[in-house]
């Protein structure tokens, strides 16, 4: 493996989950991330799908906590890929001060702000430089590729979809920020890694992109009706629902009664999102399946 630190790893639905780290050149860090391998990879490459996770998250909460992802990824063949959530030890002044802004808050944005905009380039690694060392470590399709992700995470795979709709075939969301621009976590953080002109933020925010650019399938989302940060203004849903209403993008957003904003939530409808992406990823297979002539 060129350039990769295998941490620790593990037998999961026989397939295998390995914790790994490497010095990043686009943060000039170290980063780590999970990868879980399902049992169709050791004998041919498979689609990816990439889960960001949000606040206070390392690469760990998903894989622990998502209600055994790794037994749907083996079901459907899909090696799925968790980066931690900003880099860290950095040696920046404050990085650890906030739960909401530094470590563990990296917002999936490329700062420009000093001191933060040396290390926190979250957005080109996870769209560019990660990318790059999954499909050259391991046995992948790199055409076919996913996102998904959960709250801060949602509002990184949103962004990362709509900006290279060309790069990810399927997208979806559990309780994203939908509109980083509005809310105060956002306001927080962009204030802090992208400066005080919102113009420059317009391309970070999901409700602003999908009216200007667009998806070219349906978007999921879920969002517990009983979920803190929805009360508190972070999510907005509605407001990125309207926003897709005005260009005529596809979008099923459900809201699920009762549900809150944890893992629970998460593990509780991870099946129909890793069914949304298989449906994308697998498109061929389904298609050769429900079609064998086409084969001949
Ligand atoms: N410390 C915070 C709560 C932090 C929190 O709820 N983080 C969520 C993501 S929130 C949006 O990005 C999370 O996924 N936590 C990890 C977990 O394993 O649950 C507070 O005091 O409210």
């Amino acid at each position: 493996m060129s350039n990769l630190n295998l941490i620790s790893e593990y037998k999961s639905f026989g397939g295998k989950l390995g914790f790994y780290s490497h010095h990043s050149s686009t943060c000039n860090a170290e980063m780590r991330f999970a990868v879980y391998q399902p049992p169709q990879a050791t004998q041919k490459p498979v689609p990816i799908l990439y889960f960001l996770s949000g606040l206070t998250c390392t690469e760990e909460n998903f894989m622990a906590k998502a209600g055994g992802v790794q037994r749907l990824a083996a079901e459907y063949g899909l090696i799925l890929v968790a980066p931690d959530t900003s880099p860290r030890n950095t040696g920046i002044a404050g990085e650890d001060d906030n739960w909401d802004f530094g470590i563990g808050a990296g917002f999936y944005v490329d700062a420009t702000e000093e001191p933060w905009c040396k290390n926190y380039q979250m957005y080109s690694y996870v769209v560019q430089e990660l990318p790059a060392l999954i499909t050259a470590n391991f046995p992948t399709q790199p055409e076919k590729q996913g996102i998904f992700g959960h709250s801060m995470g949602g509002h990184g795979a949103l962004v990362c979809a709509l900006r290279n709709p060309e790069l990810y075939k399927s997208v979806s969301a559990f309780a994203p920020i939908t509109t980083p621009m509005r809310c105060p976590w956002g306001q927080k953080a962009f204030s802090g890694y992208l400066g005080k002109n919102q113009e420059s933020w317009r391309d970070y925010d999901a409700s602003e992109l999908v009216k200007k650019v667009g998806y070219h399938s349906s978007i999921l989302i879920d969002q517990g009706t009983a979920d803190k940060f929805l009360a508190e203004q972070q999510l907005m849903p509605e407001v990125f629902e309207q926003a897709c209403a005005d260009v005529n993008q596809p979008l099923k957003l459900r809201y699920q009664e009762g549900y809150d904003h944890s893992y629970y939530f998460i593990a509780s409808f991870i099946e129909d999102h890793i069914r949304h992406h298989a449906l994308a990823l697998l498109m061929t297979a389904v298609f050769i399946y429900l079609n064998p002539t086409f084969l001949f």
